[in-house]
């Protein structure tokens, strides 16, 4: 279980995230306009970012001081917006790479792929490379960077079966309102870097400031 505390990260006059509270027990989505913090948010949970107020906890332990390395070692699996994959490498080893979990290439749709280098992946491929790299790393929490993004519909209803098999509990930043319906089963709203509202799937649709938020925003 993730939990963060009052987490704050200012940026010179801007405040990117405002005193975040949540805690990450399930299928969590975290959505908002663009520029409302949720990659900031994400990167002060695996320790990319360091914040300027607050704590990050894993599985009740202070991570609060440690460094992405570190937080990965204690389980803090992740992804990227854009995948992270030694590309001269093949798929196997880019598998290997991730650790000893069993994962296989044919549970993301890559068997087959053993032997190809994985920049000659196309993209929503290679997002379920990456996807399965941070499984083979048996994470106890896993934060994903707009997994769907730029998948096609077989790609994306790939990586929601896989996600969905997924055991431990997810953050994942995404802006595909569908997928996140599909997948998420609680969904917190970011707003100019403050949590605007916090719910299921179908509370979240029904909820008026955030209908305000996303009609006053180009997505
Ligand atoms: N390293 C940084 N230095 C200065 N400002 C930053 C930095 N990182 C993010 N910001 C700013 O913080 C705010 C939040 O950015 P962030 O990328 O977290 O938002 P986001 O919700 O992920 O947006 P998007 O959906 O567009 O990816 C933005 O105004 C952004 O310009």
């Amino acid at each position: 279980m993730l939990e963060l505390r009052g987490l704050s990260r200012v940026f010179g006059s801007l405040t990117a995230v405002d005193g975040v509270s949540l805690t990450v027990s399930s299928r969590h989505a975290l959505i908002g306009p663009n520029g409302a913090g949720k990659s900031t948010l994400l990167h002060l949970a695996a320790g990319n970012v360091r914040p300027s107020a607050g704590r990050v906890l894993l599985d009740g332990r202070d991570v609060t001081r440690a460094g992405p390395g570190r937080r990965a070692r204690l389980g803090l699996g992740r992804t990227f917006q854009t995948p992270a994959l030694v590309d001269s490498a093949d798929c196997g080893t880019n598998l290997r790479l991730g650790g000893r979990a069993p994962v296989s290439l044919d549970d993301v749709g890559l068997g087959g792929c053993e032997r190809l280098p994985a920049g000659a992946l196309p993209h929503g491929r290679r997002r379920l490379l990456e996807v399965a790299v941070a499984l083979a790393g048996a994470p106890r929490v896993l934060l994903l960077d707009e997994p769907a993004a730029g998948l096609g519909d077989d790609d994306r209803a790939l990586l929601l079966s896989v996600l969905r098999a997924v055991e431990v509990p997810v953050l994942l930043v995404e802006h595909d309102q569908a997928f996140v319906r599909a997948y998420a089963d609680t969904v917190t709203v970011l707003h100019q870097g403050a949590l605007l509202a916090s719910g299921t799937p179908s509370t979240i649709a029904a909820d008026a400031d955030v209908a305000a938020v996303y009609q006053g925003a180009a997505c």
